[in-house]
């Protein structure tokens, strides 16, 4: 899959909010792919589909440990269609988050420490669970995306 270039917080596709995802078709295929590879070439953690220019409402997490997160789960990518966040937790957290729009910088972020979301996978299939930690951060960070929001709206 090619490497597809980064929006750079500024740009007005990250400002919008995604649409559905309707057709479940080798087309969406290849774009998880070629979001999984842009992703893995930057090094990240997620990666949201208005981040490469595409509309959709489309993410992709792979929690790993890191600097910053030693004890995060060594998770394989997951693809998420359509999330919803049925239920979030009281409970806030605070942490640090980078975002490859925001390429350098890192910010501290309240995220709800347990959350309940609904998505389907690239099969259109619905997935319901429940996400804590950082991996329930991460979700928070992509589906912010999906709305038009991003860290320097939630920046402390
Ligand atoms: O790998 C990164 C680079 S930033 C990153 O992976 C974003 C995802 C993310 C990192 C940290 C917390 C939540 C989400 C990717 C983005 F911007 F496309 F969504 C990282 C940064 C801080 C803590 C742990 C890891
Ligand atoms: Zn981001």
């Amino acid at each position: 899959p090619t490497l597809l270039p980064i929006a750079l917080v500024g740009e007005p596709i990250l400002r919008q909010t995604a649409i559905t995802v309707h057709h479940f078709d080798a087309e969406l295929v290849h774009l998880a792919e070629q979001m999984s590879a842009s992703m893995d070439a930057a090094n990240g953690v997620g990666i949201a589909a208005p981040q490469v220019h595409s509309p959709l409402a489309l993410f992709i997490m792979a929690s790993r440990p890191n600097e910053r997160y030693p004890d995060a789960p060594n998770m394989a990518p997951v693809v998420v269609v359509n999330p919803q966040i049925i239920n979030a937790s009281s409970e806030l957290v605070s942490g640090e988050e980078g975002c490859l729009s925001v390429p350098g910088q890192r910010f501290t972020i309240q995220r709800h420490q347990a959350i309940e979301v609904r998505y389907q996978n690239l099969q259109g299939e619905w997935q319901q669970t429940e996400l804590t930690g950082f991996i329930a951060r991460i979700f928070q960070h992509e589906f912010d995306h999906l709305q038009g929001i991003t860290l320097l709206e939630r920046s402390l």
